[in-house]
């Protein structure tokens, strides 16, 4: 059986009276893409907010590699080995392509680390590592600011590849990218793959789902409605009902 790297049971997450998530459990397994797929505001994105420690979960638990991390500050949970994008990339716009992904290697130095030059150099050689991975190497002393769309999104994952991490939490890392673009990022999942990583991937365009996952985690209303390989899942019937926006109780 594959090795777990992260499961999260009955999460839960109320914004005043509307529960964004109501119970979610899920796992996350080494070296497999699994994507959490649902309609708009299903809940998806407040469910990496809440294993992230982003969000505060008002009930649930989490944990990596059997540790907890309910309560966790995020710097702590990504010490333990997660690295997170977000839908609007959240770069720090106004500085080098490079000092994006050195700040991403910080992550885990840890603080009792005697710095020194040795370090330092580990850092550099994984960030030119990173650049190169993703193709930004020519691009290292430009500043984010000045990037086109695909080669920030790309900056992105050169941060997540830089640190190094065994967990991958991408909000919607693939949209609006083109189909070369789509193909050297499906590359990057499937050498993490390889490496161990779990991934899990926020995605509308059920194609790259298709292409680059291995399960999928369906979601509506804060729940999780179906889990499984991806054949199975998108031709259900009542989930692409659902996931369409034609719910049967809506109709009238
Ligand atoms: N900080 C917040 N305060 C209030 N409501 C929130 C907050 N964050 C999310 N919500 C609400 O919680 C619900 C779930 O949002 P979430 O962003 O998790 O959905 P999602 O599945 O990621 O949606 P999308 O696919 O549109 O990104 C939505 O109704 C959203 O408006």
């Amino acid at each position: 059986m594959t090795e777990v790297s992260l499961r999260c049971a009955d999460l839960a997450r109320a914004f005043g009276g509307l529960q964004a998530v109501a119970g979610v459990s899920l796992a996350l397994y080494a070296g497999q893409v699994t994507a959490l797929v649902g309609p708009n505001g299903a809940g998806k994105t407040t469910t990496f907010n809440l294993i992230t420690g982003n969000l505060r979960a008002d009930s649930g638990t989490a944990e990596i590699r059997g540790k907890p991390i309910m309560g966790l500050k995020p710097w702590q949970v990504a010490r333990l080995g997660v690295a997170r994008s977000y839908q609007d990339l959240r770069l720090f716009t106004h500085m080098t392509v490079r000092e994006n992904v050195l700040a991403a290697t910080e992550v885990s130095a840890w603080f009792w680390q005697p710095g020194g030059r040795r370090a330092q150099q580990e850092r550099e050689h994984r960030a030119e590592a990173a650049l190169d991975a993703t193709g930004l190497t020519s691009l290292a002393d430009a500043r984010a600011v000045d990037l086109a769309y695909a080669e920030r999104k790309f900056l992105s994952m050169a941060r997540i590849l830089a640190a190094e991490a065994h967990i991958w939490l991408l909000d919607e890392p693939a949209s609006g990218l083109d189909l070369a673009s789509r193909i050297r990022f499906g590359s990057l999942l499937k050498e993490a793959q390889t490496r161990g990583v779990a991934i899990c991937l926020i995605e509308h365009n059920l194609d790259v789902v298709v292409e680059l996952s291995n399960r999928i985690a369906f979601l509506d209303q804060g729940r999780v409605l179906a889990e499984g390989d991806p054949d199975t899942i998108l031709k259900d019937p009542a989930l692409a009902a659902i996931y369409f926006g034609d719910r049967p109780q809506e109709a009238a």
